[in-house]
């Protein structure tokens, strides 16, 4: 399974060293099989070795060049960072990143062979008009990217369930698991307040191969227990 924090726009770049280094130590005490993935903010970024895989939050469309306040290729190397999270919930919304220019972002890191972390998810006035609407939503979030991309894991992450403390139901998230599973055979996680007490029920999900958690990972001892559910999950 794959387990991956998304820490957003928080810990210090010292805290985050710290975090990765407290989960590296947990991996290595419970002998851990699970993919884990930290995502940390861009000023936190370190060249790190280990068992967890660093991805980078964002990253523009460019090896380099003249684009303020913005980092390309060429600094995500600097960092050995070989993955990235991209189409999430909070840059289509709120930063306003466009299908389109996720799409092109999609293609540049898709040829530069990264690992590809894609992000859907339908807002709450689209899911309250229905299972066919919302899936044609999700399905235009789909537009212009490769579903069969060898490195590429989909997190479905409902954005009315980021940061809100709420989550569908557990029949909900197997339902539209294995809709969305008909589209692509790429890993799917799901993500969306995702806590301690919830991620084990979350895990057990049909279509479900992992979780991208934000807040409910931010104390990376709960991020640790939610590693632990899913080797014994993996080991029942
Ligand atoms: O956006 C998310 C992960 O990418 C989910 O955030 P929360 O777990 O805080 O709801």
């Amino acid at each position: 399974m794959v387990i991956a924090s998304n820490l957003k726009t928080n810990l210090t770049r010292e805290k985050t060293i710290s975090y990765l280094m407290d989960v590296e130590n947990f991996l290595d005490e419970i002998k851990s099989n699970q993919d884990v993935y930290v995502f940390p903010a861009q000023s936190s970024l370190n060249p790190h070795h280990g068992k967890v895989t660093q991805g980078a939050q964002n990253a523009y469309a460019t090896k380099n060049g003249a684009f303020t306040g913005e980092i390309g290729l060429e600094q995500l190397e600097e960092f050995d960072v070989k993955t990235i999270l991209i189409g999430h919930s909070e840059r289509r919304h709120i930063l306003g990143e466009t299908q389109e220019a996720i799409a092109q972002k999609f293609n540049f890191y898709k040829t530069q062979g990264f690992k590809i972390v894609y992000c859907v998810g339908e807002p709450l006035e689209v899911r309250e008009e229905g299972e066919d609407v919302m899936m044609k939503y999700l399905e235009l979030q789909y537009e212009g990217i490769d579903l069969d991309y060898e490195n590429l894991i989909i997190a479905y992450e409902p954005v009315w369930a980021i940061g809100t403390g709420k989550t569908p139901t557990l029949e909900d998230i197997s339902k539209i698991h294995l809709k969305l599973k008909e589209k692509s055979s790429a890993p799917l996680l799901y993500g969306g307040s995702v806590k301690v007490d919830t991620a084990l029920d979350i895990l057990k999900c049909d279509g479900v191969d992992g979780v991208l958690v934000g807040s409910g990972a931010l104390k990376v001892e709960n991020f640790c227990k939610m590693i632990q559910f899913a080797d014994e999950l993996k080991n029942n």
